[in-house]
């Protein structure tokens, strides 16, 4: 394939006519190549390199000081090379994650619900470099999603951003090291959970992502039976994501595909590791935790997906041993995401009249 296509992003959304010619054209860029390139600020590009510099400080750290990173109220801090398995394969990165940053005080981690919690930071410098860099993203999202709905052609292009009010937005920051005689194994094929990837690297390279095939089977990974992980691993077609500065790149997760009844495909991607080693960025820019999704296209609008029981769901699955998950079940903290399903769901109470 020949480069991605990249595009810059406007000041503010209005539903203008450029609006719409780029929302289609973001649209047409996922439907063909699975991917596409944003042109970064110079604010964004600075947000990213100092995130880049505290989190190669961070890596660099005693293993002992890394692995204290870890909380079992939430699913943010440190994942160790070999803690993620995808397919039954154990994936190499070491890895930060950093989920919503809830302090003790707050009424859901009081109440007990299940990934709410503190972010275990090493220190006050990795949170606020990370917080900045992560707000810098979270503009991104909201643009793009009104692009999309503009694209998709929606009566109201904030159908999407509806949902993403104090949203769910969660980031990776992954180390691969260098390949060795035993492996080049980063991470298997794979589809991420939610709305949009925004991801940035560095220059060594290593992502390669699976575009649309036309007529082939895509896997609903939000179904216990239907998780995309190692799927089309060793199928071609794979596109190599070659490293471009000043750019990020940008493509649709599974609540995306969900919404779109398939228009829009959530992309697989998996990581080769290479010569040297690798640091990457993966953003998932969310629904809100209480938000409950439904298709805007499609015959299946009376289907639903509630994004916390998604995103807690997910995190169980791929961490079964870690101590977030061992605590959700002690403490049987899956009652408060049944509750609020209840809530949501309830048939209306009928009232004579
Ligand atoms: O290494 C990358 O570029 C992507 C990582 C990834 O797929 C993930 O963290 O889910
Ligand atoms: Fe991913």
């Amino acid at each position: 394939m020949t480069a991605l296509q990249t595009f810059v992003l406007p000041e503010c959304i209005t539903g203008s006519s450029a609006d719409k010619a780029l929302g289609h054209a973001l649209i047409k860029a996922w439907q063909t190549d699975g991917i596409f390139q944003i042109t970064s600020t110079p604010d964004q590009e600075l947000a990213l390199q100092s995130a880049l510099q505290a989190s190669k400080r961070f890596f660099k750290m005693p293993h002992a000081v890394k692995a204290s990173c870890l909380s079992d109220l939430s699913y943010s801090g440190y994942v160790f090379s070999g803690e993620e398995v995808t397919a039954g394969e154990r994936d190499n990165p070491e890895i930060f994650t950093v989920c919503k940053d809830l302090p003790h005080t707050s009424e859901q981690v009081q109440q007990g619900w299940p990934c709410h919690g503190p972010a275990p930071w090493p220190d006050a410098d990795y949170k606020s470099s990370m917080q900045n860099y992560m707000d810098e993203l979270g503009l991104v999202g909201e643009k793009l999603l009104e692009l999309v709905a503009l694209g998709l052609e929606l009566p109201d292009k904030n159908t999407l951003i509806s949902l993403t009010k104090n949203g769910w937005h969660h980031m990776r920051v992954l180390r691969f090291p260098a390949e060795s005689s035993s492996t080049s194994r980063g991470i298997g094929a794979h589809t991420d959970y939610g709305l949009l990837v925004i991801a940035s690297q560095d220059d060594v390279g290593g992502l390669y992502i699976r575009p649309p095939v036309p007529g082939e089977k895509r896997n609903r990974n939000w179904l216990q039976s239907e998780s995309s992980a190692g799927q089309f691993e060793h199928q071609e077609p794979w596109t190599f994501v070659k490293p471009v500065p000043r750019v990020f790149t940008v493509f649709p997760g599974d609540i995306l595909q969900f919404l779109t009844d398939g228009l829009l495909l959530s992309t697989p991607h998996k990581v080769k590791l290479n010569t040297r080693e690798r640091f990457a960025f993966a953003y998932f820019h969310e629904p809100h935790f209480e938000a409950v999704a439904r298709p805007v296209l499609g015959s299946e609008r009376d289907t639903s997906i509630h994004y916390g029981e998604h995103f807690t769901n997910m995190f169980m699955r791929c961490y079964p041993e870690r101590t977030t998950t061992k605590r959700i079940h002690r403490e049987n903290r899956l009652a408060h995401i049944e509750r609020l399903k209840d809530e949501v769901f309830r048939p209306q109470q009928q009232y004579p009249n």
